[in-house]
């Protein structure tokens, strides 16, 4: 097995009495893509300026393709990190191409490399025109190919895909998953749960400093253990569907409570139940007969699943 490419090990990180992140451990390896969500203030930034060396830990060893980030010494780790900033500012005056040369001079890397990423981005047609004109989705994008220069063997995002339009957003995380594919590490931060569902391997949940859930989605499912809910539609009444499953599956709650409450359009019966009587609820109405049309099932989403974990957490 690989050494993980960051590998943080009991951190803690404080601000005069501010605590920011306490007691994180958090190995990501290569080819695989993190998204780190929590509320605000709840320690994302912080872990991504350890992991760049901005920072200091209070407490615990921070290791980014091997090498301490803060080290005078780790020439080789930072040149192989790309970051997007939250918030970037280039100089308004300069062209996209003027900018993208200047970080290719500062990283080392040629000036056609840069071309190229402005092209990967979308950038091409609009690489003459001043940065002070463009669109926030464009100084963005510029932003993502600045971060992508010198091909990164770690890239941390910080709420890369805020000001980006649906498209742009799917062009992103297309981008993503070929940098993934092709043996990066990638960490972003997010607020935008339901966008990024199914777009990375594993999700970090963060608390108020603390790292309270890491997995995957399927993993995460399971240690939440929500209910799933199922929508069943029928081509007779549904109440004859309804009658069926009550009573005859356990743990099957009718939503809404009372039977006729589940109906929707006389023809469409939701249900939620447990993730281990989803399959004997999906026989029995299977068992009803060929009026049952579709069987839809929709797992926990991950809100559901960050709202759980937080519920979880502040409870205990
Ligand atoms: N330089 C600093 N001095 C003092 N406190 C700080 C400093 N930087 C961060 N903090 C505090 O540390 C905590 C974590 O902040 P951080 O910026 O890491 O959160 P975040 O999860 O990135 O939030 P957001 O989603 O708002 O960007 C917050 O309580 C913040 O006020």
């Amino acid at each position: 097995m690989t050494d993980p490419s960051i590998d943080l090990i009991n951190i803690e990180k404080r601000y005069g009495s501010q605590v920011a992140v306490r007691g994180v451990d958090l190995q990501l390896n290569a080819s695989e893509s993190v998204a780190l969500v929590g509320h605000n203030g709840a320690g994302k930034t912080t872990l991504m300026k350890l992991m760049l060396g901005l920072i200091r830990p209070s407490a615990g060893t921070v290791r980014v393709l091997g090498e301490d980030p803060v080290a005078s010494a780790a020439v080789r780790s930072r040149n192989g990190v790309g970051f997007l900033p939250e918030t970037i500012a280039f100089n308004a005056s300069m062209t996209g191409a003027e900018v993208i040369t200047f970080f290719a001079r500062l990283k080392g890397v040629p000036k056609a490399e840069g071309r190229d990423l402005l092209a990967r981005v979308g950038l091409s047609d609009a690489a003459g025109q001043r940065v002070g004109t463009y669109s926030k989705g464009m100084r963005q994008r510029l932003g993502l190919a600045q971060a992508l220069l010198g091909s990164p063997r770690v890239l941390l995002l910080d709420e890369p895909t805020t000001g980006l339009d649906p498209q742009l957003r799917q062009s992103f995380y297309a981008i993503i998953s070929e940098l993934r594919d092709a043996g990066a590490t990638v960490l972003l931060s997010s607020h935008a749960l339901t966008e990024i569902e199914g777009q990375t391997d594993r999700v970090a949940i963060m608390d108020r400093g603390r790292l309270i859930a890491l997995g995957t989605i399927e993993k995460l499912r399971s240690i939440a253990r929500l209910p799933v809910r199922m929508r069943i539609s029928v081509e007779s009444r549904a109440e004859n569907l309804v009658q069926h499953l009550d009573g005859t599956v356990l743990n099957v709650s009718i939503i809404n409570g009372a039977i006729t409450g589940a109906e929707m359009n006389g023809f469409t019966v939701d249900l939620t139940c447990g993730d281990d009587s989803k399959m004997e609820v999906v026989r029995r109405a299977a068992a009803f007969g060929p009026t049952v049309r579709d069987i839809e099932i929709f797992p926990p989403t991950l809100d559901e699943l960050y709202a759980r974990f937080l519920d979880g957490e502040r409870a205990g």
